[in-house]
């Protein structure tokens, strides 16, 4: 999903009713601001929820311009989003849909992309890149152990919130995976690409968001693609021949890692638990008070953890339902109640 630069003040981009701060567009609770991205026969706005004032991103989808093929793409992008609750992946609030349009509501991520942090400010100290990459390994490795993988990991599909904490984005090419069931679609991006991928060999799943996830490191640190090309076929010729420039600032250990990752062969390519292992990610290892909440914070993301009852009180002095609303919650509806639950959450 490309970046639009931001539309002017009521932020319409040319939808046919031009709202403005007396009466702004509505969708549900939510007032729309602006428009922050565009994909085919999607666009994605910023809104503000109305009763919790948060900020949110609505994916507003044209189901009547999608195939078939397509249509089933994004009803599986929506289950895989439902199945997801981490610190450092986009969470799913609500779920609106009438017969032509699908409304994704979902948590925005107020930094935008990781690639535009890396164009704009250079790359990052390996320190800095480490923080960044230990999110997004643990983001993944949640995604890979419910069997889900993501196939289009990439700077632009990392996204940053206020507090500069990674948010993945875009599962529309993430699929289930199991051993011994190969997938085959060629997916994701050129440059993060796996050499299988580009050879259209059948493929396990996490493999492929291994390779990607080590294209990322090198673009972390190096602040450039390892592997480039003016064509798709020097492109495709570079990744197959696996070799990549390894800037004389980066560390040996650094450059340990990502040789580790970008093998071209996928069956000595190396597994999450090895990244997690490798001496670069273990460095300035974060001291034991830290490493127990960094550990919290992936037990709290459980989805079938109880209903807050605290939130559940301060929805009622907000006039909300409290019985609909832990009904909602926890048959994951994705409804107004249960996003209004979620949103007072996560503030
Ligand atoms: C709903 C969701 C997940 C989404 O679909 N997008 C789009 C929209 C722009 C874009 C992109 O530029 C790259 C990836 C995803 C996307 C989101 N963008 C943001 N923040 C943002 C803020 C400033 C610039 C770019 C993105 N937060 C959440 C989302």
């Amino acid at each position: 999903m490309e970046q639009v630069g931001s539309c002017g003040s009521n932020g319409s981009d040319g939808g046919s009713a031009t709202g403005n701060k007396t009466n702004p567009i509505r969708v549900g609770f939510y007032d729309i601001e602006r428009t922050i991205g565009r994909g085919n026969f999607a666009v994605v706005k910023l809104a503000k929820h109305r009763i919790t004032k948060t900020e949110v991103a609505i994916k507003i989808v044209d189901k009547s311009q999608l195939d078939e093929g397509n249509l089933r793409k994004l009803y599986r992008e929506v289950q895989i989003l439902k199945m997801l609750r981490h610190d450092n992946i986009i969470r799913l609030y609500q779920v609106m849909e009438t017969k032509d349009m699908l409304y994704l509501v979902s948590e925005y991520a107020r930094q935008g992309e990781i690639f535009e942090y890396i164009a704009r400010q250079g790359r990052m100290s390996e320190t800095m890149a480490r923080r960044k990459f230990w999110q997004i390994i643990s983001a993944v490795e949640y995604c890979h152990q419910r069997q889900i993988v993501h196939r289009d990991l990439k700077a632009e599909n990392l996204l940053l919130d206020a507090q500069g904490n990674v948010k993945i984005a875009d599962f529309g090419f993430s699929n289930f995976w199991s051993a011994g069931r190969h997938l085959e679609t060629w997916c994701g991006s050129p440059p993060y690409a796996a050499p299988e991928v580009f050879l259209g060999q059948k493929y396990t799943g996490p493999e492929v968001d291994i390779w990607s996830l080590g294209v990322v490191l090198y673009v972390l640190v190096c602040g450039a693609l390892p592997f480039d090309g003016a064509t798709l076929q020097a492109l495709r010729d570079r990744v197959l021949s696996g070799r990549f420039r390894i800037p004389y600032f980066l560390s040996a250990d650094c450059e340990s890692l990502i040789r580790k990752m970008l093998v071209v062969d996928p069956t000595k390519r190396c597994g999450l638990q090895q990244v997690k292992r490798h001496r670069w990610m273990l460095t300035e290892a974060p001291c034991i008070q830290e490493e127990s909440v960094f550990l919290e914070g992936a037990i709290r993301n459980e989805p079938d953890e109880a209903v807050n009852e605290q939130i559940l009180r301060l929805m009622q002095s907000l006039g909300v339902d409290p019985v609909k609303t832990k009904e909602s919650v926890l048959h994951q509806r994705y409804d107004h109640h249960a996003a209004i639950y979620y949103l007072l959450l996560e503030r």
